[in-house]
């Protein structure tokens, strides 16, 4: 007999209780282990707009329908984001004027955050449980900026978000010495030649996947959500009803079905402060050169001119070979974007 159901043989009145105390209202019992609001459905949050969220009820089931709804009081010191998995309850039938409450908030896999600015550490949450980052940077006009792609990718690396980089506009400029920089990362590239963008590459890279795009202003980014969009598409259907695409939103990530996937647009995303991220962590994604990195001094930064850094003297002494090398080039030169 385990201990959960382990009764005391020797009371006359154990079987008695149980049986014959009446439960007055017909309620199920309130006992402590009981999980609260057990009637809540699980929700995807698709956009947040001054307090109210747009979520998906029954994703990919018979049943699916977006659903408006408001934070319970005791979430109220938590941020919910576009992305997050969150239990809600109410009038969870997304009826006109309806409006539901979210109780939980489900483990995130992934955040995504920015800090206001690199000396802040205080840090806001943009995306939850996005796996992919599709950087979206053009080729000239404007001029890609390196510094801007080395920061999303090292945001992306710290959340561990596999970064895609996507370029715009190959018509109006070869990006090829653009491109030099990041020849050790790894990076799935695509590129875009006109308005008319790579759409049945884009649906490879973007199936089964949970994809945040980021990129400056005027790279091109709407046009490819916009390509990659179809107004037929299912959920997004309703879901623009509710988020305005096209119409005025505050706000800042929005969410869009795409190739059995989801494309998380951020529009509204200015600024991308790095104050919180963390060298370990985006270490992470390198596993090769995280392995001797562990042998370096504490608080090495492994920038060039560092002293006694390991990964620095492998290199020197040509142990790690041209990929190495090359590896550790584009590392420094992304970590330098911190500074
Ligand atoms: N030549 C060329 N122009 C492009 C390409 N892709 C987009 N454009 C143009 O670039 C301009 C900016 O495109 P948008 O899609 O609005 O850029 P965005 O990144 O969404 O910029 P914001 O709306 O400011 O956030 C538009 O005039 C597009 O027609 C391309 O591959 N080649
Ligand atoms: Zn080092």
């Amino acid at each position: 007999m385990s201990w959960i159901n382990d009764t005391d043989d020797d009371d006359p009145y154990a079987d008695y209780e149980a049986k014959s105390r009446p439960n007055p209202k017909g309620n199920k019992p309130r006992t402590k282990t009981r999980p609260q609001h057990e009637d809540a459905v699980i929700a995807r949050v698709l956009t947040v707009d001054r307090g109210r969220y747009s979520v998906l009820v029954d994703e990919d089931g018979p049943n699916e329908h977006p659903v408006t709804a408001a934070r319970a009081r005791e979430l109220r010191r938590q941020s919910i984001v576009t992305g997050d998995r969150v239990d809600i309850v109410g009038d969870t039938t997304g009826d006109e004027g309806s409006l539901a409450r979210i109780v939980r908030i489900r483990e995130r896999e992934t955040v995504l955050r920015r800090s206001a600015d690199d000396t802040d550490e205080v840090e806001r949450i943009i995306v939850a449980n996005a796996d992919q980052m599709l950087i979206v940077v053009a080729a000239a006009n404007p001029e890609p900026r390196t510094r801007l792609v080395h920061r999303y990718l090292v945001a992306a690396f710290d959340a561990g978000i596999t970064p895609i980089l996507c370029i715009t506009k190959t018509d109006l400029a070869d990006p090829a010495d653009f491109l030099k920089d990041f020849a050790g990362l790894d990076l799935e590239i695509i590129t875009s030649s006109s308005d008319d963008p790579p759409i049945a590459e884009l649906n490879a890279v973007l199936t089964g996947h949970s994809t945040v795009a980021v990129g400056h202003s005027g790279v091109g980014k709407s046009t490819l959500v916009n390509a990659l969009v179809p107004d037929a598409n299912r959920a997004t259907g309703h879901v623009n009803e509710v988020t305005g695409r096209g119409r005025h939103t505050s706000s800042s990530t929005i969410s869009y079905r795409v190739a059995d996937g989801w494309i998380i647009d951020t529009p509204g995303v200015r600024s991308f402060g790095l104050g919180h991220v963390n060298i370990d962590n985006v270490l992470r994604s390198f596993p090769d050169l995280e392995d001797i990195a562990a042998e370096c001094p504490r608080g090495c930064t492994h920038l060039p001119g560092s002293i006694e850094c390991e990964l620095i003297e492998r290199v020197e002494a040509g142990e790690l070979g041209d990929v190495g090398r090359l590896r550790l080039d584009s590392f420094q030169r992304m970590m330098a974007a911190l500074r």
